[in-house]
């Protein structure tokens, strides 16, 4: 089948010399949603900047329903809606008048029914009149997804689109961009949170210092990367590990007052039920058990060294 979205070799060296981008190849299926995941500064603005046509690609063509971002720019814009990560609207205009502009900025014709579902799926029908600068932080970022939905774009991106909102806008957010994709809309997000990408996407591409390191589906990464940590808060801290722990391969933290476990949670044997046994053999007291998933960070250091292994 024909990508909707297809990248080619595209890089990126910005003005001052700073390689953002080493080549990329990415083709997104129509009705896909594809998260791309990295830590700040990976390279993912610089990617969605490059597709939408706000930055020139060093290197490299991208083609967006057949369309090419640099010599069809017009046509290819046309299909997409970007939702940035900063707030760029006219803050004295009301969110009907702004909505309704970003419309006739891509040359459509007025369609007010097609709007106001917009502002209700957003939750904004309500506040409609209200100048922009009423609005919380939070209904000012449902007024750019509103911007970038204006025009009935194929392809939506989102850029870090829940960076810094609350847990409520999150869930309606991610409810957001379930509908659109049931109504065949592909979508592109970036995001730091694993949570996110698990909660969203189908499949999940890893950004890392502008490389791409990974792009797999969703259920395959998520068993690879389903690691889980446990940390034991002790009664009296350790100097060491005994030799008799040895095969968890534990950690001292907090100058001997934690010890860490991580495990592989998909595994039918976790090896937490023979710890704690061999815990209370030893006369090892805890105060406290902590489970966590493993944070981004230990994913990406898990996902390079492994690279570097392979290497
Ligand atoms: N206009 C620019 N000129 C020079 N360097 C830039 C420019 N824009 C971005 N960069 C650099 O390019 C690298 C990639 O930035 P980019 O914004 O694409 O990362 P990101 O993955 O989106 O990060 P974040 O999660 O913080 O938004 C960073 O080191 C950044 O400082």
């Amino acid at each position: 089948m024909q990508p909707i979205l297809s990248v080619r070799g595209v890089s990126k060296t910005y003005a001052s010399g700073h390689r953002a981008l080493e080549p990329v190849d990415l083709d997104i299926a129509k009705g896909e949603i594809f998260a791309l995941l990295g830590p700040n500064g990976a390279g993912k603005t610089t990617l969605i900047s490059i597709i939408c046509g706000i930055v020139t690609p060093s290197t490299g063509t991208i083609t967006v329903m057949g369309h090419d971002t640099i010599h069809d720019f017009r046509a290819a814009r046309s299909v997409i809606g970007l939702v940035p990560q900063e707030l760029s609207v006219d803050m004295f205009e009301t969110v009907l008048a702004t909505v309704r502009y970003s419309r006739r900025l891509f040359g459509k014709a007025g369609h007010d029914s097609y709007i106001e579902q917009v502002l209700r799926d957003l939750s904004l029908w309500d506040k409609r009149h209200a100048k922009i600068r009423e609005l919380s932080g939070g209904m000012k970022r449902r007024v750019l997804i509103a911007k970038a939905l204006s025009h009935e774009p194929d392809v939506l991106f989102l850029d870090e689109p829940t960076a810094g909102v609350d847990v409520a806008l999150r869930r309606d957010m991610w409810k957001l961009v379930h509908r659109l994709r049931e109504r065949g809309t592909t979508i592109i997000l970036t995001t730091h949170y694993i949570e996110e990408a698990e909660e969203m996407a189908d499949r999940v591409g890893v950004i890392d210092k502008g490389r791409i390191i990974l792009i797999e589906r969703k259920a395959e990464l998520m068993k690879k990367l389903g690691k889980r940590q446990m940390l034991i808060s002790l009664q009296e801290p350790m100097t060491a590990i005994p030799a008799d722990l040895a095969e968890w391969h534990l950690t001292l933290e907090n100058e001997g007052h934690i010890v860490r476990y991580i495990f592989d949670a998909q595994a039918e044997h976790t090896g937490i039920p023979s710890l704690l046994r061999k815990l209370a053999e030893l006369g090892v007291g805890f105060k406290d058990l902590e489970t966590s998933k493993s944070s981004l960070e230990d994913i990406f250091v898990d996902l390079v060294e492994h690279k570097e292994q392979a290497a």
